[in-house]
């Protein structure tokens, strides 16, 4: 039996030593933060030895699931044989051509060109340079603005949360950097009352073509999206959104950007979800999936209409040291071959993601539970105060008891792991769960939603 780490001695270093992203670090020093040690398939080992059912794929990214030994002996080659050389100065490196041109081969028809970044943050920093590039070149360089969503997810360096929606996220720091403004994000239940779907799906693509009015069409470089949204709490759009949004685009010959980082690489069935969606990128963000996140990598895969202008533009200024890095790149290699050996994406179209969708959706019985939705490898429930038929009327509870948190309180304590964003409780499993998998991660919510509702009765919330 391994022998299991000094947990309080790598706490005290832990609180000493490390700040952590979106942490308050005094509450984390009291509590004590959590040491992962090991992961296999789609569990999770921590310091303590406890084993926990990984329903989040680490933070929306393990697709394949842990302790892919391949993944770490092609990692292990390239390192061997050259574990970095840059991209810049007419350079390159094996496994960098390799992977662009494999990324070419599963991308949506017309695109043929990817650009490397380590991050996801990164590439949608990349994504601002290269629309106002494009429209430079173009012989319109007033077209520099960039039009986002409220509550949407790009990201944390500057670019990416200014074209992030995330308002504590632009407080700190004087946010959005110019040229950067939002339009109200498609989420049915907060703004769809008394409408359908269907009429509201079009009715939030309607409030794009509003805000490129009122700035002026020919001040417009691009539109940025996630097919749904993930971090502002699994959002999944009416299908009359997407093909909305790509019509108003077309209309004013905007540019459309899919943030692929999440839905990307086999989340929802597909290599990218943009083709289910009927979005018709110009520019797909991607990263987490691309690799399994065995190795930092993201990047943009950008379409003909783009590439040709910026490629017959001379130089284009930017990049990354690690833009194309050989061992990111071999992981990915490796982790696409994966998928592809195991048909990841048709077990995962076909066969466990409908069937997931029926297990998730039973929640939707349970007293503390509102909705239930999924779509492929990615599901969100929101818990209320008092259920209703229809969305609108559902009693929702005050935010400031942070039942979300409560709630994953009790799931991290009887071993699954769920997101928590306000009181929507969120799963993005491995794409490699089968059905026993995802009957056990079900019956372990179902057991946590019993452990908080008992807990909200004590407390005298219900
Ligand atoms: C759609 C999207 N775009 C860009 C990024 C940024 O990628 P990097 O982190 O690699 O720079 C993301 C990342 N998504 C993300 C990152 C960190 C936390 C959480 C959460 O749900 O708590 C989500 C994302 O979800």
């Amino acid at each position: 039996v391994p022998v299991l780490p000094d947990t309080q001695a790598l706490q005290r270093l832990d609180a000493a030593h490390f700040l952590h992203p979106f942490t308050d670090h005094k509450a984390l020093a009291e509590k004590g933060v959590r040491v992962m040690v090991r992961g296999d398939g789609i569990y999770l080992w921590d310091s303590e030895g406890r084993k926990v059912l990984d329903a989040m794929s680490g933070l929306w990214c393990v697709n394949v699931g842990y302790g892919r030994t391949s993944i770490t002996q092609a990692v292990a080659r390239q390192m061997d044989t050259l574990p970095f050389y840059n991209s810049f100065f007419n350079t390159t490196t094996i496994p960098a051509v390799q992977l662009a041109a494999k990324l070419a081969r599963i991308a949506p028809d017309g695109f043929r060109h990817v650009f490397f970044t380590g991050s996801g943050s990164e590439a949608n920093d990349t994504n601002v340079r290269m629309v106002r590039r494009y429209w430079d070149l173009q012989g319109q360089p007033e077209r520099t603005v960039i039009i986002s969503r409220h509550n949407a997810y790009h990201g944390s360096t500057m670019a990416g949360a200014s074209l992030g929606g995330m308002s504590g996220m632009h407080v700190q720091g004087g946010l959005p950097i110019p040229g950067i403004v939002h339009i109200n994000q498609p989420s049915y239940a907060d703004h769809g009352m008394g409408m359908t779907p269907e009429e509201f799906g079009v009715h939030a693509a309607s409030w794009l073509e509003e805000r490129i009015k009122e700035l002026g069409p020919d001040k417009v470089a691009a539109f940025i999206g996630e097919p749904i949204q993930g971090a502002g709490g699994v959002i999944i759009p009416p299908v009359t959104y997407w093909p909305e949004i790509r019509r108003i685009c077309d209309k004013y010959d905007i540019l459309l950007i899919a943030d692929e980082v999440i839905t990307g690489f086999g989340r929802l069935g597909k290599w990218f979800a943009s083709e289910q969606f009927g979005i018709g990128p110009d520019l797909i963000t991607f990263a987490k999936g691309v690799t399994s996140g065995y190795v930092p990598l993201g990047g943009v895969l950008v379409s003909d209409k783009v590439a040709q202008v910026l490629v017959a533009g001379g130089d284009f200024n930017h990049g990354f040291t690690y833009s194309g890095h050989p061992v990111a790149c071999a992981a990915a290699l490796e982790n696409i071959r994966i998928i592809e050996e195991e048909k990841l994406l048709e077990q995962v179209a076909h066969d466990t993601a409908p069937y997931l969708k029926a297990r998730f959706a039973s929640l939707a019985a349970h007293p503390l539970v509102g909705t239930a939705e999924s779509c492929g490898f990615v599901a969100g429930l929101n818990l209320v105060r008092r259920k209703a038929g229809n969305v609108h009327y559902q009693v929702k509870f005050d935010p400031s008891l942070g039942v979300g948190m409560i709630c994953r309180g009790h799931m991290f304590d009887n071993g699954v792991i769920m997101r928590a964003v306000g009181d929507r409780m969120i799963i993005a499993p491995p794409l490699v769960m089968t059905r026993a998998q995802i009957d056990e991660m079900v019956g372990l919510i179902r057991l946590c939603l019993d452990r908080t509702l008992e807990d909200l009765e004590r407390r005298g919330w219900m």
